[in-house]
């Protein structure tokens, strides 16, 4: 199912279960602001290459908006305005004052060199910096981008209105990025792991546990289970899948893909179709990569208890009512992933006061917001008699549309 129409339907779902008034569920759907943009660089072999770039900027009811940019060959029109709007509901689950934008480049990362990587970059920034603002727009990264990647766009928009590090968040930390905002999804996924699980009076050592994704997200909720004695006992990535029942020594794991970019060929497990990694046995399922790829099509093969969508959009709406009936717990990307845009909130703190937290700090305040969220979430739960998914959209719609409402729509 397209990613926007499956985020349309959940939120239709939840417009519903709140009573929202119909002419204000329209006007939350509808964006704030849809960017396209054209980008063309010289190659380094002197060629030139054209990409399009994007940015939605969904809602700012509740504050700035925020969200990755993603560089990605299926970066497209829908999926990044699903990828936004996502974001107003997460960052109003998280109770931070922000709202949702997403951003992206249809490209192939590792098609491109360091150099044409910073041109592509520039060159995007370029475009959207009227935009985009510390009190406007904030980006991040997200798939195929990283610290480097916000360190040439805060450059670029500050050649444009002087130095502004709260422009963008997970950044280097010379640039002002904070401690722990590298770890910060994964992290969040931990938390959000063991506040599901401690409700049902489980504790993540010793589980079973199997991860799509060993990229930014995947690979620190990897290490951090890991530490809390979770057996990770399958991981894939772009490059394969490997598989061991004993579980995976995830440092050794950390240090072949640092040297070989990718789990292929790690020695201390087997290999694995990538195809089946979904349907692995295990207590815990983390998909930590695209969009989508739990659906019809496998959703009955699934035999974890829990999923955690550390990924954004991973199961479709059909996927969910399977998986409901088989009695699957699925903790919903919009709380599960939102470690990461709660730290790149303290960061822009950070960067507005001038004043740098240490990383225990940051780590602490992770924690409160991650468990205040997920008791929110339950409580939504029970005032509507609903699932984790509907007790977090209507947690985060309803945030947004009360402050739709107080700010009015007087011309
Ligand atoms: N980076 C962040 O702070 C946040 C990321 N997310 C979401 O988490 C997911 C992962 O993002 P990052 O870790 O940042 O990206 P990343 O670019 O660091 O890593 C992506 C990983 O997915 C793997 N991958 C790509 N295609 C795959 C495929 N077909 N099968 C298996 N693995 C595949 C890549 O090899 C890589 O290991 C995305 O859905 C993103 O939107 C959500 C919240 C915050
Ligand atoms: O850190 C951020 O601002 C956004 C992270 C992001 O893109 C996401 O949560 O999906």
């Amino acid at each position: 199912m397209n990613a926007l129409v499956a985020t349309n339907r959940n939120f239709k779902l939840a417009a519903r279960l709140l009573g929202l008034d119909s002419k204000l569920e329209k006007s939350l759907l509808i964006p704030f602001r849809e960017i396209k943009v054209e980008c063309t660089i010289p190659k380094d072999d002197g060629t030139l290459a054209s990409f399009v770039g994007f940015r939605v900027q969904h809602d700012n009811a509740r504050g700035p908006m925020k969200g990755g940019i993603r560089y990605h060959p299926e970066v497209e029109h829908d999926e990044v305005n699903a990828l936004a709007q996502l974001m107003t509901w997460k960052t109003a689950v998280a109770n931070i004052p922000y709202g949702g934008a997403k951003g992206g480049i249809g490209c192939d990362p590792r098609d491109l060199s360091i150099s044409e990587l910073e041109r592509l970059t520039r060159v995007f920034t370029q475009k959207i910096h009227d935009l985009i603002g510390i009190h406007a727009d904030v980006p991040a990264p997200d798939m195929g981008t990283g610290p480097q990647t916000m360190a040439w766009m805060l450059d670029e928009y500050s050649k444009f209105h002087g130095y502004s590090p709260a422009v963008v968040t997970g950044k280097p930390i010379d640039l002002g990025g904070s401690l722990g905002r590298d770890a910060a999804t994964g992290r969040g996924v931990l938390f959000a792991t063991e506040a599901l699980l401690n409700e049902h009076g489980k504790a993540i050592s010793g589980k079973k546990i199997v991860i799509q994704g060993f990229g930014n997200v995947g690979s620190w909720a990897a290490r951090l289970i890991h530490e809390k004695g979770g057996k990770i006992v399958a991981v894939s990535d772009i490059t394969g899948a490997i598989k061991n029942s004993k579980g995976i020594d995830i440092p050794r794991l950390l240090n072949h893909v640092k040297e070989n970019k990718g789990v292929k060929g790690f020695e201390g497990a087997d290999s694995l179709d990538p195809e089946s990694i979904l349907v692995e046995d295990c207590d815990i399922l983390i998909p930590a990569a695209l969009g989508g790829i739990i659906n019809r099509e496998n959703a009955n093969e699934i035999k974890a208890k829990f999923i955690i969508e550390a990924a954004n959009h991973p199961t479709d709406p059909e996927a969910d009512e399977i998986l409901s009936k088989k009695g699957v717990i699925i903790l919903p990307d919009i709380y599960a992933n939102s470690g990461g845009v709660t730290v790149s909130y303290f960061e822009w703190v950070q960067n507005i006061q001038g004043f740098l937290w240490d990383e225990e700090k940051v780590n602490n305040e992770l924690k409160t917001y991650m468990t205040k969220a997920f008791k929110d979430v339950k409580k939504m739960c029970q005032v509507h008699n609903c699932d984790l998914r509907m007790g977090a959209f209507t947690l985060g719609v309803n945030r947004v549309a009360r402050a739709t409402v107080m700010r009015g729509w007087e011309a």
